[in-house]
């Protein structure tokens, strides 16, 4: 299996390499290479961009061409056995020795180990560490270390050096997820990747970045291309479900009818065509946080870093949402397959299994959305103060009167409402904190206490995000379509806006004039838009254009042969080699014959 999948990661590696392709085709390409992880996956999703992110330009010329030749092969170790939310808790150590201009590696505990590094069990000879920089006795926080951990020719992992694969998991199984431990291991002071922070020879420590929070910019990075992962791994689930749904004929609704397609059930269309939309919904919002993303290191590069408290917020709770909201849709999808959506063949459950897996790496659920929620509650704290607002939170200031919003059902009033409900959240929550602080609790119990609630706000205020990014995009980039296009697209960014608006509606009765009448309304609606897009949702999945080979499934090829498909599969399990098991010898004859 390891083997099977290295050779498959190379050639896919190498193969794209030499053909020179760009980002998206690399995705679609590997996507047909294996349906689990590459061990290769962390090297350039994280190896990379970190030398990129976190080393000098005299490192860069260094490392760069070696890790882009693949003449070194990376993974980022930062999570510990111990240790994985909490950063600045981590304890592997790398304490400075001027005298040899070394810094020496350890993991002083068992729970010091790193643990989960993609690659790290078996694939990569080298790795960025986080630890905790000692130097002239003062600790300075964690901070990126490049370090070799076995021969490039060998590939033994070097003295001082403990490496291996952590075991099987629910997912990402050909991931190649390893632990790594240090005894007294030694690397040169130049293996401090030294773009925002430096040490000299002699071992002081020299503060390069404005910023505190830069070595934490590779995160960033990923958790914003994860938004982009979800809307791709959604729309490959949601194009399996529909095709099947198309093709799978059960029940007889009427006594003198033939058995009609399970796509034509509202059920059906109820937990498929809101798939739909949300991989539009998040690709569009992807694209939207990029640019974002772009913008704000333009501005750290002129020295400005004004914009990344935002840029994290932003990027927090829209990589905890896509990744959420991902998981349990394609989870939708494979009940929408009954029994099939169960086989791995139809490919759902390793979808599954990768979303799932996003939900929590890369910074967990909770975790992030409550970084998000410290900036929703300061950013409230500073319009207090008659500050401005920064561009995702001006609708704050509707909020400031005090006065509720009144519902109105178009498109544009329905996103205004999901801002009312993530204002009057975050107001809840600044009153429920000052409530405990009056109560005599300091700020940390009584942030501690309204966690709940900011979770809930910071969700809010992600929805209202998306709602209004979704709606906007969707505006702007039909203006030159067609009315035919223009009107399906129109429809798939409606719904997304109906759906919510059904989930949400004890938040809008709360924070809007929304009534009984208008939520009947919304239903009606609802109802009666999933039997108008019926007629465009096999076509609207197949626009997504995943080839079979991406597809890798047998429910959603796109000639619809998912029988023969399943019975072809089926075949090929070792199981089915021959017609009976030697088990039946050893184990089932001799139990039937009473001699076990
Ligand atoms: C190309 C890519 C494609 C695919 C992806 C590739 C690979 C995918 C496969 C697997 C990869 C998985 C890899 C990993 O999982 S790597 C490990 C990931 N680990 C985490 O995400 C840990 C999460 N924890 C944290 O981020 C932090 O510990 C914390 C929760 C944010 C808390 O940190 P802490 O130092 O305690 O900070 P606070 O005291 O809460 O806040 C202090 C201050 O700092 C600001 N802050 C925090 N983080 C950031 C940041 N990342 N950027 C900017 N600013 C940040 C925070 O807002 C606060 O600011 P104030 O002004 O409010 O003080
Ligand atoms: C498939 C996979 C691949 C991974 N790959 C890598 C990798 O390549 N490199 C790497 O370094 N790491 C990797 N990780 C590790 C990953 O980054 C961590 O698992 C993740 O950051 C969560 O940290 P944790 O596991 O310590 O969970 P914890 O933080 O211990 O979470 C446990 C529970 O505690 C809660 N919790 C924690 N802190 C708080 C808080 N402040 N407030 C409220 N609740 C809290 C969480 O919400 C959660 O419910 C990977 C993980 C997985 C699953």
């Amino acid at each position: 299996m390891y083997g099977q999948i290295v050779r498959d990661g190379l050639v896919n590696v190498t193969g794209i390499e030499d053909l020179g392709l760009t980002s998206p085709v690399l995705q679609r390409t590997s996507d047909a290479f294996f349906k689990e992880i590459s061990p290769f996956l962390l090297h350039f999703g994280m190896f990379v961009p970190t030398i990129i992110g976190q080393c000098t330009p005299e490192q860069q010329a260094k490392w760069l061409p070696l890790a882009m030749d693949l003449k070194i092969i990376g993974t980022y170790a930062q999570t510990e056995l111990g240790h994985g939310t909490f950063i600045r808790g981590l304890e592997t150590t790398a304490t400075y020795d001027a005298s040899t201009e070394q810094f020496i590696l350890k993991t002083p505990k068992l729970s010091s180990y790193k643990w989960w590094a993609g690659g790290l069990g078996k694939t990569a000879n080298h790795c960025i560490v986080l630890a905790q920089l000692y130097t002239k006795g003062v600790c300075h926080g964690p901070h990126p270390f490049i370090v070799q951990i076995r021969d490039t020719e060998t590939h033994m992992p070097l003295p001082g050096i403990k490496v291996g694969e952590i075991g099987p998991k629910l997912g990402f199984n050909t991931a190649d997820n390893g632990f790594l431990g240090f005894e007294d291991f030694r690397i040169p002071r130049e293996n401090l990747m030294m773009k925002n922070a430096q040490v000299t020879k002699d071992g002081t420590y020299v503060k390069v970045a404005r910023h505190g929070k830069l070595t934490y910019g590779t995160m960033v990075f990923v958790r914003v291309m994860l938004v982009s992962d979800m809307a791709y791994c959604l729309a490959k689930a949601v194009t399996i479900a529909v095709r099947y749904s198309a093709v799978r004929r059960q029940s007889q609704p009427k006594p003198d009818q033939p058995e009609p397609q399970v796509l034509d059930y509202l059920t059906q269309q109820h937990k498929l065509f809101i798939c739909i939309s949300t991989a539009h919904a998040m690709k569009l919002t992807s694209t939207w946080l990029w640019n974002t993303f772009t913008g704000v290191l333009a501005d750290m590069r002129d020295g400005n870093t004004d914009t990344l408290p935002e840029l994290h917020a932003l990027s927090s709770c829209l990589k905890a949402i896509s990744t959420s909201d991902t998981s349990a849709l394609i989870e939708q999808c494979r009940f929408a397959c009954g029994g099939h959506g169960y086989m791995y063949s139809s490919n759902l459950p390793a979808l599954y299994s990768f979303a799932t897996a996003t939900r929590t790496y890369e910074g967990d659920y909770t975790v992030l959305l409550l970084q998000t929620a410290r900036f929703l509650v300061k950013s409230w704290e500073q319009m207090d103060e008659g500050k401005p607002l920064t561009p995702t939170l001006a609708y704050l200031e509707q909020s400031r009167n005090g006065s509720q919003v009144s519902w109105d059902d178009s498109p544009e009033g329905i996103v205004r409402g999901f801002d009312a409900v993530a204002a009057g959240r975050i107001g809840a929550c600044v009153k429920s904190i000052r409530k405990h602080i009056n109560n005599g609790m300091d700020y940390e119990d009584a942030w501690q206490m309204t966690t709940v609630q900011l979770v809930g706000a910071a969700e809010a205020h992600c929805r209202a995000v998306i709602c209004r990014v979704y709606r906007d995009e969707t505006a702007r980039l039909t203006a030159g379509c067609s009315p035919g296009v223009k009107a399906v697209l129109d429809q798939l960014s409606t719904l997304y806006l109906l759906y919510w608006a059904l989930e949400r509606t004890g938040d809008l009765l709360r924070f809007s004039s929304l009534s009984e009448r208008d939520i009947e309304n919304l239903q009606a609606r609802y109802e009666a838009l999933l039997l108008k897009i019926r007629p465009n949702a096999v076509g609207l999945v197949d626009a997504f254009d995943f080839r079979d080979e991406v597809l890798m499934s047998t429910l959603g090829s796109y000639d619809g042969r998912v029988y023969e498909r399943l019975m072809e599969e089926a075949l090929k399990t070792p199981l089915n080699r021959e017609p009976v098991s030697d088990s039946f010898h050893k184990y089932i004859k001799p139990m039937m014959q009473g001699k076990l």
